[in-house]
């Protein structure tokens, strides 16, 4: 790279736009959708997409709800002149939909292009030619009156052939391809010598779409061009304003965007952003920027995966998994941070809520996605996450502690590994350190009883293998975990207990969470897991000792002798 770029980079020059309006409007409405999947998308794929895979994509534009599609270059390719016959032939257009198709101002292509639209009911022919200061020197070697010439006899050759096939119901778009490029008095008299010849009226609209056909600046640029371009244009009433992204700079869709709030009325754009070089503007993510300010977009992505594997399989050309809205990651967070505010989001939404989840702008659901993915877990993650997956999927709400002190144990072996742990896997890691059957104490069956006279004490027999041999202990208390805690006779102190149900109905079993202290006041939990209520609590006191004992954390001074007795 260059030290000095400005030796061979010019920057964009500003619009002398002091009194711009663009700034302070707010897109309360959908534009009129152009879907260009099928010629801008198609003419930049590696493999441009044979007839079976057209009708593919067209199908699911129709499905998506466009009403206006630019269905090929029919006079550049046979497959595309084909596929405008099998449309029109087999009657396979909806009534509601337009089919639109591209031309060059060259009238050996204008004709076949008029052959191809044969029959149709309705049609958009687009002609287009290059306006821009380094086209028209390098491509044309011509002047502006040269490139209007050519723009000016296209029209009137468009013309001729739509008055002498007046069975279909003709519409003109005319682009100043390089538009960004062009000088804008420039781009306004070329179109208004088009407009001359199409004689278009507020009852009949010609498009006069204004492509970005390559992005060269910032977008707030694109949208002065736009105004400035709507402030001078004759008959503004008698225009479609189009807009045409391209993403060279990757504000494809902030372009579209302040586009929109100058003035424009349409936009051009393809699923998914396909298109020549970094793509045209992505509609799907337009949309859904709409969706989510609360304005029906008028596109349906309520299937957005369906929407991607047909994109992809049409393109031959994957979706990154961080594209907006449709990634395969976009719904997923691993930090824990953001775990930890999504998981309280969704505890304190309501039903029929504004959408409030922090670092989800979207309602998954809304495009068709689960929760499934919204949070996974690595060593990047927290409590928060651990707590959600096994809230979730196994039922199981964790005393907040216990989230604390259970995370440990999960980022130990996410750091170890580097890699991330499925809820399955955080489950199993879950039983092995609260629920295994394999530290100094293993439970073998209790007996409780009330005594007679005093109704509030309780008793308890206790069978365990105590280090693998077998004993039975008694203890005694106001309730099974004062019992076991006497029974044991070990020094520490039950800090807190937590009991709640997992399932429902007749497979539902009780979870028991048990804090306890040790002398050197250091804390932890055990669980029990079991049918019964008073077991899960004798099972949730012993894996808490076991997992004392386990970390030097309590002196195991119960003689095996005394434990039997
Ligand atoms: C920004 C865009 O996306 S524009 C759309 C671009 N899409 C495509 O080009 C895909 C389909 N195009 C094609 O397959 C071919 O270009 C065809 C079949 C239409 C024409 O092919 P060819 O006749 O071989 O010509 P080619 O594309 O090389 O055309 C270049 C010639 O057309 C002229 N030309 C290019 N665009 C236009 C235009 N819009 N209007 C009039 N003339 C044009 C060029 O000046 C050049 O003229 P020259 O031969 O006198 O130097
Ligand atoms: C043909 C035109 C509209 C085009 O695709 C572009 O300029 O990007
Ligand atoms: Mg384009």
């Amino acid at each position: 790279m260059l030290q000095e770029p400005s030796t061979k980079y010019r920057s964009f020059a500003p619009i002398p736009l002091p009194d711009r309006t663009w700034p302070s409007k707010v897109i309360s409405a959908p534009p009129m959708w152009c879907s260009v999947d099928l010629r801008d998308g198609n003419q930049a794929l590696i493999e441009p997409m044979d007839g079976a895979r057209k009708r593919r994509m067209f199908d699911l534009l129709v499905k998506t709800g466009f009403k206006e599609i630019e269905i090929g270059f029919p006079a550049a390719s046979q497959t595309d002149f084909d596929f405008c016959r099998e449309l029109i032939e087999q009657n396979l257009i909806p009534d509601d939909v337009t089919v639109q198709v591209l031309v060059q101002c060259r009238p050996e292509l204008i004709a076949r292009t008029y052959e191809a639209l044969k029959g149709a009911r309705r049609a958009i022919v687009h002609f287009y030619n290059s306006t821009s200061t380094v086209q028209r020197r390098v491509v044309f070697g011509l002047d502006r009156a040269g490139i209007t010439d050519i723009a000016v006899k296209a029209a009137q050759c468009v013309r001729e052939h739509a008055d002498r096939h007046p069975e279909t119901e003709w519409r003109f778009e005319y682009s100043p391809e390089s538009f960004t490029g062009t000088e804008l008095d420039f781009a306004v008299e070329i179109c208004d010598a088009v407009n001359a010849v199409l004689q278009p009226t507020p009852e009949r609209r010609v498009i006069i779409n204004l492509p970005a056909t390559v992005e060269m600046a910032t977008p707030n640029i694109y949208a002065d061009q736009i105004e400035w371009f709507l402030r001078h244009v004759k008959n503004r009433d008698c225009i479609i304003l189009s807009l045409h992204p391209h993403n060279d700079r990757g504000t494809g869709v902030a372009a579209a965007e302040l586009g929109m709030m100058a003035g424009a009325d349409r936009v051009e754009g393809t699923l998914f952003g396909n298109g020549e070089r970094t793509g045209n503007v992505d509609v799907v993510t337009l949309a859904l920027n709409m969706y989510t300010q609360g304005v029906n977009p008028g596109l349906d992505f309520s299937n957005i995966n369906e929407a991607a594997r047909i994109a992809e399989h049409c393109n031959q050309l994957p979706i990154h998994p961080r594209h907006p809205y449709v990634g395969d990651l976009v719904f997923t967070a691993f930090s824990g941070s953001h775990q930890d505010a999504i998981k309280k989001g969704f505890a304190a939404r309501r039903d029929g809520d504004i959408w409030e989840i922090p670092y989800l702008p979207i309602d998954p659901r809304d495009v068709g996605r689960t929760y499934e993915s919204v949070i996974r877990v690595n060593s990047q993650s927290g409590k928060g996450g651990i707590a959600y997956l096994l809230e979730r999927d196994y039922g199981i709400t964790m005393p907040r502690r216990l989230q604390i002190e259970f995370s440990q144990v999960v980022q130990a072996v996410t750091d170890a590994t580097g890699k991330e742990l499925s809820s399955e896997q955080i489950w199993s890691l879950f039983q092995k350190e609260f629920l295994a059957d394999d530290g100094a104490y293993v439970y073998g069956g209790h007996q409780l009883t009330s005594l007679r006279d005093q109704h509030e004490i309780e008793r308890l027999s206790l069978k365990l293998k105590c280090h693998g041999q077998g004993a039975l202990l008694h203890g005694e208390g106001n309730g099974p975990i004062d019992a076991i805690v006497d029974a044991l006779g070990l020094r520490f102190d039950v800090l807190s207990y937590e009991e709640h149900s997992v399932g429902t109905g007749s497979g539902a079993k009780a979870m028991a969470f048990v804090e306890i202290t040790t002398p050197a006041r250091a804390t932890l939990f055990g669980v029990g897991y079991h049918e019964n209520i008073v077991t899960a609590s004798l099972l949730a006191v012993l894996s808490a000792v076991n997992r004392a004992l386990q970390r030097g954390l309590l002196d195991d001074a119960m003689p095996v002798a005394t434990a039997q007795g």
